[in-house]
């Protein structure tokens, strides 16, 4: 588990990190979304104990880094899938951690098959493509079996079936009980993933809310499109019952302050056939671009 408390990050006069609380919870896949430059990495980096909170606290299961006795059997992380020696092979990079945790030979073997490295573990890191590099960064995340999980931007820069696979692999260390937080500017590639969002921008919680709740606060939630044989009737009536109604070029009514089962009641009553009624579910991107507008640290200028 993470738990992040008032967690606050400067550099000179630039607030990185703004008095950030959340909770990263067990057997949950936690998304961390921002657009860039919200902090995002430089909060991971403090849950690693590779920078120093300006103010606040973050700890992995109530402990700070620094007081993990075997800090990779608590949390594994990838961060950046370059950061590798590039004249090692994958086998000795893993060996090499794994010596210092005393973590067994068998448990590297392990990793590389878990991450489908088989084929190129004896081959120097140089030679490798993004997407095999992210999955030894995996591969090394995962050494010491741990309960939480941390990765940066992981599908970043892979192929489709790359995608896929740390899709289903974020779902599996989940079910298996583990914290799993991981980091995207994708909305939607985090509604694939992940249970729960936590969404920053400029350093500063915007949302921490399941994706459904994310979707029920967008633009889109709560509208309801419906087509009738007499739409100018049917607005009557639903004006007079306190619904916000909207006529659409199209002679569709968009209804917003009711319910799809409640529009299609009172086109009842007044005696209009329905041609089409549907609740129009908000979108997760809508939802995002409404929470990070404000926040958005470069924008293009032309529209
Ligand atoms: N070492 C540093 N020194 C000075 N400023 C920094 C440093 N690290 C990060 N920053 C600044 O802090 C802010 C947050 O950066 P951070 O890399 O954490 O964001 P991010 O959400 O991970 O973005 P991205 O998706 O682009 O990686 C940015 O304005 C960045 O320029």
């Amino acid at each position: 588990m993470i738990t992040a408390r008032g967690l606050t990050k400067r550099y000179g006069t630039t607030t990185a990190v703004d008095g950030l609380s959340f909770t990263a919870r067990p057997g949950v896949v936690t998304g961390f979304l921002g657009p860039n430059g919200a902090g995002k990495s430089t909060t991971m980096r403090m849950v690693l104990g590779l920078e120093r909170p300006t103010a606040g606290t973050v700890t992995v299961d109530g402990q700070r880094y620094a007081d993990l006795r075997a800090p990779l059997r608590s949390v594994g992380a990838m961060l950046d899938a370059r950061s590798v020696h590039p004249g090692r092979t994958a086998h000795r990079h893993l060996l090499a951690l794994a010596r210092t945790h005393a973590i067994p030979r068998s448990r590297v073997e392990e990793v590389i098959g878990l991450t489908g490295l088989e084929a190129v573990a004896g081959r120097r890191v140089k030679g490798f493509s993004l997407g095999m590099a992210q999955r030894l960064g995996i591969a090394a995340a995962l050494l010491g079996d741990p309960a939480t999980v941390v990765l940066d931007e992981p599908v970043n820069g892979l192929d489709p079936d790359g995608v896929l696979w740390v899709r289903q692999l974020v779902r599996d260390l989940a079910g298996q009980g583990r914290t799993v937080f991981l980091s995207s500017h994708l909305m939607h590639e985090l509604a694939l993933c992940a249970d729960r969002v936590v969404v920053v921008g400029r350093g500063r919680l915007l949302a921490d809310a399941s994706v459904p709740e994310l979707l029920e606060r967008s633009r889109g939630a709560g509208l309801v499109r419906v087509r009738t044989t007499g739409p100018d009737a049917l607005a009557q009536a639903l004006r007079r019952s306190g619904a916000e109604v909207t006529a659409q070029p199209d002679g569709a009514l968009h209804v917003r302050g009711t319910s799809a089962e409640q529009v299609g009641a009172v086109a009842g009553r007044v005696g209009v056939t329905v041609l089409e009624l549907a609740a129009e579910t908000g979108s997760l991107e809508a939802a995002y671009l409404e929470l990070t507008g404000g926040s958005v640290e470069y924008r293009a200028g032309a529209r």
